[in-house]
């Protein structure tokens, strides 16, 4: 059975307008989290998945602004829910049970509540999320009390649970001590629990142990993992290191330039790329029992600048399998081969058979096939 789809993106488009130009960072950007996946979203630095995962929760600031694509937020149907001021919270704005965030202002009643209710985010830097000037019960008391409406020595003891349940030892004491007195590990454990503490649908985890290192790394994903098992939630798993997805995604979206050019399960992903950036990011990735002189493949060049966007397929000047005339030119529709969407002329039948046939030479004349499974 296929799980419901809790979040989708369709066709997200967020700039940001400088002095220089518009800088198209999220150009187009389709994607689905079903309930409970975890769906990672990967692609070298400047590809856009911050503020893909930004926009989701209306956390861009200006001159940035999502222009255009709808974010589909499945709401759940609680007639019992209350904000804290005691208000009912509407279940959704057309009758389908989903509601369109981007058309929410970054301050409404709506989206902040969703944001932390239905859908929280732990970001890169965890010291950098929390206040020097609280201690960490003010921290997660004061984010139980945005949202439901009990007492401080309640929300105290929760927090305590909270602390215990992301593996802080001696949480009673911790609860007293200042984000500073704390390793990055054990504050990123507790901007977790900040996230958890309203127990949301979907975690949206921005490179959440990118600043750790690699044992602490694992301590967390583990964690996460655990639990996601636990209470069912869904992840949006923003990364560029592609040993992490191997761990946890289920789901793998592919970015470059601003726009989604591959999706898919987990294993297709890795044992079945189709496009030549998805093939080109895994070999550059650094094999077991490599020996030290050899050396890792690189992807040749670098991402552009998304003011100097190429024409045709983004990313046709890096690409060694892009065809002159066609690449350059034509920016590729998605096509589903098997259980991946893959925007790639390569695998678009209808695109190989017009360049052939637009050729001088008539049908046959560029003498490319669209490629089949390896
Ligand atoms: N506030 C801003 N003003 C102008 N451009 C921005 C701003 N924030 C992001 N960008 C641009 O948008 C593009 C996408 O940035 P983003 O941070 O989403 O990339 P990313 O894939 O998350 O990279 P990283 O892995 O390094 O975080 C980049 O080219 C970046 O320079």
């Amino acid at each position: 059975m296929t799980a419901e789809v809790l979040l989708e993106l369709e066709d997200l488009r967020t700039h940001f307008f400088l002095k220089e130009g518009v800088v198209r960072s999220v150009d187009g950007v389709s994607l689905t989290v079903p309930a409970g996946k975890t769906v990672c979203v990967v692609g070298e630095s400047g590809c856009g998945k911050s503020v893909t995962a930004r926009s989701i929760l209306g956390l861009v600031d200006p001159p940035g602004r999502v222009v255009d694509g709808k974010i589909w937020w499945r709401r759940t149907a609680d007639p019992e829910r209350r904000d804290r001021r005691g208000r009912g919270v509407p279940a959704d704005q057309n009758g389908d049970g989903r509601i369109d965030l981007s058309t929410l202002g970054p301050r409404s009643d709506t989206l902040r509540d969703i944001r932390g209710n239905d859908i929280a985010m732990v970001f890169q830097e965890p010291m950098a999320s929390m206040s020097p000037m609280y201690t960490v019960a003010q921290h997660i008391v004061e984010a139980i009390r945005l949202h439901r409406r009990v007492s401080r020595s309640q929300a105290r003891e929760e927090a305590v649970e909270l602390l215990r349940r992301v593996g802080i030892p001696r949480p009673e004491v911790r609860l007293d001590a200042y984000p500073f007195q704390m390793s990055g590990g054990m504050c990123q454990r507790v901007m977790i629990a900040i996230a958890l503490a309203c127990n949301p649908r979907l975690l949206i985890a921005d490179e959440p142990t990118t600043a750790l290192d690699v044992t602490t790394q694992a301590r967390i994903l583990e964690l996460l993992r655990r639990l996601q098992a636990d209470n069912g939630m869904a992840m949006l798993f923003i990364t560029h290191d592609l040993g992490v997805v191997a761990e946890i995604a289920d789901e793998v979206v592919v970015m470059y330039l601003g726009t989604v050019v591959e999706q898919g399960p987990v294993d297709d992903i890795f044992h079945r790329p189709r496009h030549p950036y998805t093939k080109a990011l895994l070999a550059s990735i650094p094999a077991m029992g490599r020996g030290s002189r050899q050396r890792m493949a690189s992807i040749r060049g670098q991402v552009p600048h998304p003011l100097n966007r190429p024409s045709g397929c983004p990313f046709h000047p890096r690409c060694d399998s892009a065809i002159p005339g066609l690449c350059d030119v034509k920016d590729p529709a998605f096509v589903t081969v098997d259980s991946t969407r893959v925007r790639c002329v390569l695998h678009d039948p209808e695109s190989m058979a017009s360049a052939n046939a637009g050729a001088s030479g008539g049908p046959g004349h560029l003498g490319v096939e669209v490629s089949g499974p390896p």
